[in-house]
């Protein structure tokens, strides 16, 4: 792969005050840089306690350094790490300073994501692990840090690896007959394809499964509070966050911004949107915030709407519910259940998996919900440690299983066509590759480095 030629360096540590800084620069080849800056040669993988000194002698900083040299380094190529103080001023300082001692050896400040795009350029890690750094820096709650350190270490990229491995298998087999074609007649047969399709289809959908929860527990689930005004929306969104996030009162069209409150439930991470109620107004203020609403409803991914127990089978909801989306996951929520008189509680809808009842006051039914959510986020409490995936990822997986079921297709109609089987089989091949990175356009990998932060 292309490797770049001119050293980089970056702070890498967080901006502010902190205990230690670190000044981390990499390069092909350190040891002129490092004889310069130190006047002297360090040992590799050594820590070394020196002066960081200015160009007259004067100490910036006095801290340890650490050189490793390559490939033996986070990014296959020679590092040096200069660990100061943590403070801001300092440890701009000490880079200045490597900027002036680097100008003749080429140093240049690095990009985000630099350094790990160059650990993956040197094969050090591939792409879905470099994703994962970042993921694991991003990670907002425990079990997401540890979601992401797992496919860090790579259990997301064996499972790619193993997948792949059964295509190339079956490609070979398909493209070694097609260069004999009198064989072409009984390939099929000969090598039960049709059943190792399905085995290689079912293994990936197990894949999926398991992505499809990595990338719920990376981005979280956005659940939007629908309803008319006064049903109880924000009262649920601040019992459901344990906390006095949005404004509550008896007046009907309270919300007219929409509130959103991250809260996690199991550790998954659950974005619950309140909204303004919705009803025909002629406030004008209102009138846009209830825009809002279907704006946040069209980008739900599970629509909770909240209907006042005491009159369930209302016209306005009726209305709502014509015009919700129809794909999107929907609960209704009967709240204020506290309030029912026993002889009405007939009156409502049998409680399933779309019809629940509630009292955002009492907390009775919440547990129920929250469960339920869980339960459409693909969520399954039992699962082994799940590795955290994105929603790149996702989408190369249900590309991938688009090819696997042409390619099923074309054998399951085997008149000739075994070409067309094994061009859907190479496409279906290069999909699993674009997740590991083996195959990946400039645009991409540019795309991924740059949301990374400086210095990592
Ligand atoms: N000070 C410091 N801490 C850090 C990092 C760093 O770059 N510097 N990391 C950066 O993100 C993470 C650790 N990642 C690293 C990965 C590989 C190597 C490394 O030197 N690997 C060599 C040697 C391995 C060995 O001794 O067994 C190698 O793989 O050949 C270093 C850090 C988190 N903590
Ligand atoms: N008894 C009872 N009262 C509730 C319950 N949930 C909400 N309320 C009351 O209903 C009224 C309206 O609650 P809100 O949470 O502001 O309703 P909303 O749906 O956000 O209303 P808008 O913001 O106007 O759309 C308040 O007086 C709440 O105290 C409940 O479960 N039981
Ligand atoms: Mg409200």
């Amino acid at each position: 792969m292309s490797i770049t030629t001119y050293p980089i360096a970056a702070i890498a540590t967080a901006p502010g005050r902190g205990g230690i800084g670190i000044v981390r620069i990499s390069g092909p080849d350190l040891s002129g840089f490092v004889h310069a800056f130190f006047s002297q040669p360090l040992r590799p993988r050594h820590a070394h306690f020196l002066p960081f000194n200015d160009a007259h002698g004067q100490a910036i900083d006095e801290g340890i350094a650490l050189y490793f040299k390559a490939p033996h380094s986070y990014t296959g190529e020679d590092v040096l790490e200069l660990q100061g103080h943590g403070g801001t001023a300092v440890l701009r300082r000490v880079l200045a300073r490597c900027f002036e001692v680097g100008a003749a050896f080429g140093l240049r400040h690095a990009a985000p994501g630099e350094f790990t795009q160059r650990a993956f350029l040197n094969d050090r890690m591939d792409l879905a692990q470099a994703e994962a750094v970042a993921d694991l820096i991003n990670a907002s709650s425990e079990a997401a840090a540890k979601g992401a350190m797992a496919s860090l270490s790579g259990a997301f990229s064996n499972q790619i690896n193993a997948l792949a491995d059964r295509i190339i298998h079956l490609r070979m087999l398909v493209e070694a007959t097609l260069d004999f074609p009198e064989e072409e007649i009984d390939f099929l047969e000969k090598y039960q394809a049709a059943e190792q399709l399905q085995s290689i289809h079912d293994e990936l959908q197990s894949l999926r499964r398991h992505a499809k929860q990595g990338q719920v527990m990376r981005d979280g689930l956005h659940v939007v509070l629908a309803g008319q005004p006064n049903v109880g929306k924000s009262s649920l969104l601040n019992a459901l966050a344990g906390d006095e996030i949005a404004i509550v009162t008896d007046i009907a069209g309270t919300t007219r911004d929409r509130v959103t409150q991250l809260i996690h439930i199991d550790g998954v991470p659950i974005h619950i949107v309140d909204t303004a109620g919705l009803r025909e107004t002629e406030d004008t203020v209102e009138n846009i915030g209830i825009q809002r609403s279907w704006q946040e409803i069209a980008k739900a991914n599970v629509i909770l709407h909240l209907i006042d127990a005491r009159h369930p089978n209302d016209d306005s909801d009726q209305t709502i519910i014509s015009r919700l989306p129809q794909h999107t996951p929907t609960i209704r929520v009967y709240n204020k259940c506290d309030l029912l008189e026993t002889s009405h509680l007939d009156l409502l809808p049998k409680e399933n998996d779309s019809h629940l009842r509630i009292s955002a006051h009492t907390g009775q039914g919440l547990e129920t919900l929250r469960q339920r959510l869980l339960h459409l986020a693909g969520w399954s409490p039992n699962t082994e440690s799940p590795w955290l995936a994105r929603e790149r990822h996702l989408h190369a997986l249900d590309r991938c299983d688009e090819h696997l079921q042409l390619a099923r297709f074309h054998a399951q109609h085997d008149d000739q066509i075994l070409d067309l089987f094994a061009e859907e089989l190479r496409l279906a091949h290069t999909e699993l590759c674009e997740i590991t990175g083996t195959f990946t356009s400039d645009d991409l990998l540019g795309e991924i480095f740059s949301s990374f932060c400086i210095g990592k």
